[in-house]
């Protein structure tokens, strides 16, 4: 299996190399040169397996020769080890045709351990086969912050600097990237949004002597690995509502696009789905796009669901290197504008793609806050404000297909949005019960590309 970049213009790199390199030497996201299929017959015959066998039928075809069958069992084994739920990702009805999957039981309480947690393995043991170490640099907006330090704490040969945006996370994911006690691990508070602190992590990668002088990696979405991860759990849900004899639907909660994108690649191995529905809160690039074919950044507003305040989203490059035929020239044009522009109009005929793909909705701040309570109030469940985002735009989609919508987060991460709703405060789960005790460290920087190399390069050589 070889990868290619998004922008045409970085070297081919087999599935081990793309996962050290993160961000493709030409600024673009790399996508495997071709998706491997698989027939219904492979896909029914995942009923009754576990979610880590799973993982391994899906993961193997992308993998190559990167690593050997028996280590990648092991891996996915011990990655799926910490989940609290012997599912990982359970069902739960809300409706005849609509269900939630949970993806919050991993030990971050968020969808991102999932990929996590496997990367976590899969970059142990490159690492240990080289001899390296590396340095891994994340943009957060509050989830993968917090599932990275946890899937990297303590190891001796990786270095781990989180950017997140200062005052715009909820204080349960802050404290759970400022609390961590490791020395490996380091917050930074960045004077700005995710956008920004997803443009600097870019920049860093395309600041070569920066890059190779601290053997800069990637966590982030960019890194091939994690949306390939998030794959598996849509052909498990599928299956066990049936599939693939029959179709299902997802709504998925949207900001980078990175989990929407893993449904698209699910769709693309053969899985049957029939609609896959772009869900966006009140910063609402995706569902812009899909109405009008205009991709316009309108500055990030902040909102109850925080990890979804992204404009710049950035797997959206890697649909449109598909939506234009992979004609990387194209895409890196449109990639410019959209930093040197602001934005960027999608041709006539890969708009068309796009919408034959995907459904799109949006949900407003009150809108989101009423889902919540009428989400309790309908069926028990409490639910996140991400999460709530999906639920509502899903209710205009839902027909004689079952609907699955994705729970990305546990409502305890976003306790005063839940509160506001509901009136209930939910509580953390035990593990993370005394998370207000525990002392902080962070790091407050500017929004500014050379503060944030000088200070990441005086850690490392103190
Ligand atoms: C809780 C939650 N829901 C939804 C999203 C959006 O996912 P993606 O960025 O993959 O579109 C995020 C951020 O990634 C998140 O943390
Ligand atoms: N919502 C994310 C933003 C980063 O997304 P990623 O999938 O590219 O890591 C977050 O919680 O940090």
């Amino acid at each position: 299996m070889r990868y290619i970049s998004t922008r045409g213009a970085a070297p081919v790199l087999t599935f081990e190399q793309a996962m050290m390199t993160g961000l493709a030497r030409d600024g673009g996201l790399y996508i495997p040169e071709t998706v491997p299929q698989f027939t219904a017959d492979e896909i029914a015959a995942f009923a009754g397996l576990s979610y880590a066998e799973v993982a391994l039928r899906v993961l193997t075809p992308f993998v190559g020769d990167s690593f050997q069958q028996d280590e990648l069992r092991s891996l996915i084994t011990a990655a799926y080890a910490g989940f609290n739920h012997d599912a990982r990702a359970p069902l739960v009805q809300l409706a005849p045709n609509h269900f939630l999957l949970e993806l919050f039981h991993g030990p971050t309480l968020a969808f991102k351990d999932f990929a996590m947690q496997v990367i976590g393995q899969l970059m142990q043991a490159a690492l240990a086969r080289s001899g390296k170490r590396i340095t891994i640099v994340g943009a957060t907006s509050g989830d993968t912050g917090s599932a990275a330090i946890e899937a990297f704490r303590g190891l001796a040969n990786v270095d781990v600097f989180i950017l997140f945006p200062d005052g715009r996370v909820s204080d349960v994911q802050r404290r759970q990237m400022t609390t961590p006690s490791e020395a490996n691990v380091r917050a930074i508070a960045l004077a700005g949004d995710f956008d920004d602190c997803q443009a600097r992590l870019k920049d860093m990668f395309n600041d070569f002597a920066f890059r190779d002088a601290v053997s800069l990696a990637g966590v982030n979405s960019i890194n091939w690995a994690r949306v390939l991860s998030q794959v598996v759990y849509y052909f498990t849900a599928a299956v066990s509502l049936g599939g693939p004899m029959r179709p299902v639907s997802f709504t998925v909660p949207t900001g980078n696009f990175g989990d929407i994108f893993a449904g698209y690649i699910a769709r693309q191995m053969g899985l049957p789905i029939e609609k896959l529905v772009i869900a966006t809160n009140q910063n609402d690039i995706l569902h812009r796009t899909l109405q009008s074919g205009a991709h316009t950044k309108q500055g990030v507003n902040p909102s109850i669901s925080p990890s979804m305040d992204i404009q710049v989203s950035s797997n959206f490059e890697r649909l449109l290197f598909d939506a234009y035929g992979r004609d990387p020239k194209v895409v890196a044009e449109q990639m410019r504008a959209l930093a040197e522009e602001g934005g960027f109009t999608v041709g006539q005929g890969a708009l068309e793609f796009l919408r034959d793909g995907f459904a799109s909705g949006r949900a407003s701040e009150e809108e989101t806050l009423a889902e919540i309570a009428q989400t309790l109030a309908e069926t028990g469940e409490l639910i996140c404000p991400h999460t709530a985002v999906a639920v509502k735009v899903a209710r205009d989609y839902l027909g004689t297909v079952p609907m699955i919508t994705l729970a990305t987060a546990h409502p305890a991460k976003f306790p005063d949005a839940v509160e506001r709703a509901t009136g209930v405060r939910p509580a953390l789960p035990a593990h993370m019960a005394d998370l207000f005790d525990r002392p902080e460290r962070q790091t407050k920087l500017p929004n500014d590309l050379s503060a944030l190399e000088a200070f990441i390069t005086e850690q490392l050589n103190p």
